[in-house]
């Protein structure tokens, strides 16, 4: 079987494998320890309150858990769930229907929350602060506005970058997540539950492997996981190693660092055509050919964790951190025209 996006990409796909591994209480859930903490206290006092839970914004890079977690707040609320996204979203008239639909307490979803119709996103102020919807009906002459009352409700937004999200909007949410990249720890322990449930035996430093190979993202670890299981089972090997994990994933052109064929073709795009930066996004964008968003979504969050890669008022850099990987030196006068850029950190 084949992946129908690229392996290593923790975007989501569209029949998503992964479905299976989603834990579904907070105990399940793994790492993300503030974030928890937090959301079990409002869980649990919205619950002894007898009232809907605020309005939840879960932000960060993709496959890092916004989904799962929603669900599992809902799970815990005991409240049902509905989930949508903001794309799909046409028209005001969809919202209305969505929200008119819902029993009390339930969580509404909003996935992609950033991308919501400007129009849609309108009679959501009211339905979040007043728990109204202000509706026109009719035309011309005769449109009048009507207001209709709705259940008390949860919404629970999710998007890769909070800061896409219009300040109104970002206001209305009492309880705002950040989701981090996972530790290494983490993520062993993430590997480890996913080959217990993909009943796969394997070994702590093979999981330890893909773990430190995993982006800092469970989407990706589970992914990596069924992988390697693939090379094991071809070679044989009932039990997943270190060095059946190593020569999978090296295979699979994902360096120790974890780096995919794409990020290395980003840093060194940096480093060779701009020599090192500062160059802005759209022309890294166009120079590797992948949209911006997905740029700045999936490929620079992690390099910039890593510490491989600045972001600067005047574009992207290369740390010292970023040469050291791709095994070049940085030009002696600076780059993008700046000099003694790199002889500062
Ligand atoms: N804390 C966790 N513990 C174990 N598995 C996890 C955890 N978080 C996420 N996963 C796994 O990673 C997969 C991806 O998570 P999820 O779909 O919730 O990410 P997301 O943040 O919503 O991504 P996107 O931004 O692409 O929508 C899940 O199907 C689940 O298997
Ligand atoms: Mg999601």
């Amino acid at each position: 079987m084949t992946d129908p996006v690229p392996l290593h990409t923790p975007e989501r796909q569209v029949d998503d494998p992964d479905a299976a591994l989603r834990p579904k209480s907070l105990r399940e859930f793994i790492g993300q320890e503030g974030a928890r903490e937090n959301l079990k206290v409002f869980i649990e006092s919205a619950k002894s309150r007898g009232e809907a839970m605020d309005h939840t914004l879960f932000f960060g890079p993709p496959g890092l858990g916004k989904t799962t977690l929603a669900q599992i707040v809902a799970n815990e609320l005991g409240v049902g769930f509905r989930a949508t996204s903001g794309p799909v979203i046409a028209k005001a008239g969809d919202l209305a229907a969505l929200l008119t639909n819902l029993e009390p307490h339930d969580v509404l979803f909003i996935d992609e929350i950033h991308r919501l119709n400007p129009v849609v996103e309108e009679v959501l102020y009211p339905a979040m602060e007043d728990r109204a919807l202000d509706l026109i009906i009719g035309e011309g002459p005769a449109a009048r506005s009507v207001r209709i009352d709705l259940p008390p409700f949860t919404l629970i937004g999710a998007t890769t970058r909070q800061g896409l999200l219009t300040t109104p909007l970002r206001d209305r949410f009492g309880i705002p997540v950040r989701l981090n990249f996972y530790t290494h720890d983490e993520l062993d322990l993430v590997v480890s539950r996913a080959a217990r449930l993909l009943g796969l035996d394997i070994d702590p430093q093979g999981a330890r492997e893909i773990a430190r190979r995993s982006r800092g993202t469970p989407r990706v670890a589970g992914r990596l996981l069924r992988r390697v299981r693939d090379f094991a089972h071809v070679a044989g090997q009932g039990t997943v190693t270190k060095p059946i994990a190593d020569d999978a994933l090296t295979r699979l052109e994902i360096d120790r660092l974890g780096l995919d064929a794409m990020d290395r073709k980003y840093l060194a795009m940096i480093a060779t055509t701009y020599k090192g930066g500062p160059v802005g996004v759209g022309a890294l964008s166009a120079g590797l050919g992948e949209p911006r968003d997905t740029v700045e979504d999936v490929i620079e969050p992690y390099l910039i964790q890593l510490g491989l890669l600045a972001r600067t008022e005047r574009g992207r850099a290369l740390n010292d951190a970023g040469w050291q990987h791709l095994e070049m030196e940085p030009p002696a006068t600076g780059g993008g025209g700046q000099p003694g850029f790199f002889e500062e950190g």
